[in-house]
Order: structure tokens, then C-alpha cells, then sequence
């Protein structure tokens, strides 16, 4: 289960404090409702471990985790600027995501080949970035994200710019991601994409 308890937060020189106080369990949804600019961004970093909070305590399976560099958190984001490497190729994108120096298992080289396919982008893991469309860079980085197999995925708006077909497809992405025990955090503007994935919802 992911924990917020009485987590503050706020900007320097900035009036407006946040407080967050909610719990997610394993394989459920929590999407983050508020329109723009109310902080939902905010809060996605906070708990990815991007920006530090003023007080209160996040936690994981009753471990706290506020205190544990981005990288040793139990977290995975996708946020809504993809940070793919453009000077890097599709399959490469996605395989730093799950080892730094590329030394990928055959299982790992496989899921991503099979995760490529079930996304629609079969035969495109050689193309760089810049040769994809918007939606396309959108679903490698997801892919990406998916397959670091972290327990909790945190999705700021993940449907942007997508066509009904590869929102179907990730929608459906999600929803086994779900069923396989992991936790999402979902801000989205979509009342459809909340309505399908979420089980709970935080208003901001
Ligand atoms: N680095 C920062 N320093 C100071 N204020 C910031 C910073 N980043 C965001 N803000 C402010 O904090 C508030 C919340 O921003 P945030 O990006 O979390 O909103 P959001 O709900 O995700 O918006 P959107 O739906 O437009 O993406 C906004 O008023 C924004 O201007």
C-alpha cells in the first residue's frame, strides 16, 4: 500500500501550501482530479521524489520512502515532457529504462519486442524519436516505464494526444498493469480514462 500521511509541501516564495493525505493499495487507482495548475504535477513529483516535502511521510508497504533518492524509490513516472533520448533509438529508449549499461537479459529483450508489438509500434525499435509521432512518443515512453516492473506507475496525463485506438490500447495496458499488482497514480483531465482506471479518486 502507498501512504501519504499529512504530506506538506510548498514552493519557496510561494504563498500556497499543499497537503496531501490519502492511501493507495496494491493493484488499485487513484486518480487526481483539479484543474490546471491546481497541483497535480506537484504532487506526482513529490512522491517520484522530485521535489521535497515540508513535512508528513510517504510510504510504501509501512516503509517510509520521503527520504530515499528518486532512483531507490519503488516509483516509475511518466511525465508529460516523454525525456526519451533523441540522438537514441526506440529499443535502446526503452532498455536504459531497465538496465543503465544496456546488459539486457533475453527475457528483457523479448518484453520489449512483445511490448512494442502490443502497443502497435512493431518494427519500430530501430527509429529515433524525432521519426515518431507525438502518440507514438508517448506510448514508448510508457512502454518504457511499464516495463521497469516498479510497483508503483505514476502517469500525468498519459493519454495526451492520443488517437481512440492507442488510448484503447493503453487503457488496456493499465488495466493489466493493475490486475499484475501495480499501483497507479493517474492525473488526467479525461473523465473516461478516470472512469476506467480509477477505484479512488483525490480531489485537488
Ligand atoms: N518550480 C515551481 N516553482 C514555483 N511554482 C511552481 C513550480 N512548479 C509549479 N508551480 C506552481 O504550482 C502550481 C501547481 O502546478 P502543477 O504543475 O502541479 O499543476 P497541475 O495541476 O499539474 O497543472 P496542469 O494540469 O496544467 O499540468 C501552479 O500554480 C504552478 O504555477
Amino acid at each position: 500500500m502507498l501512504e501519504l500521511r499529512n504530506l506538506c509541501f510548498q514552493y519557496p516564495d510561494q504563498s500556497e501550501e499543499w497537503r496531501f493525505h490519502f492511501s493507495v493499495a496494491a493493484g488499485h487507482c487513484l486518480a487526481v482530479r483539479g484543474a490546471s495548475g491546481t497541483g497535480k504535477s506537484t504532487l506526482l513529483n513529490l512522491v517520484a521524489g522530485f521535489l521535497a516535502p515540508k513535512s508528513g511521510e510517504i510510504l510504501w508497504n509501512n516503509q517510509a520512502i520521503h527520504n530515499l533518492p528518486a532512483w531507490e524509490r519503488p516509483v516509475t513516472s511518466v511525465f508529460q515532457e516523454h525525456n526519451l533520448f533523441e540522438h537514441l533509438d526506440v529499443f535502446t529508449n526503452i532498455g536504459l529504462g531497465l538496465h543503465p549499461g544496456m546488459k539486457l537479459s533475453c527475457e528483457q529483450k523479448l518484453a520489449i519486442e512483445q511490448g512494442l508489438e502490443q502497443t502497435g509500434l512493431g518494427g519500430f525499435g530501430a527509429r529515433l524519436p524525432g521519426e515518431l509521432s507525438g502518440g507514438q512518443r508517448q506510448r514508448v515512453a510508457l512502454l518504457r516505464a511499464i516495463l521497469r516492473r516498479k510497483p508503483v506507475l505514476l502517469l500525468d496525463e498519459p493519454m495526451t494526444g492520443l488517437d481512440p485506438d492507442a488510448r484503447a490500447i493503453i487503457r488496456d495496458l493499465l488495466l493489466q498493469e493493475k490486475a499484475s499488482g501495480i499501483t497507479l497514480i493517474l492525473a488526467s483531465h479525461d473523465e473516461e480514462d478516470r472512469k476506467i482506471l480509477a477505484d479512488s479518486n483525490w480531489n485537488l
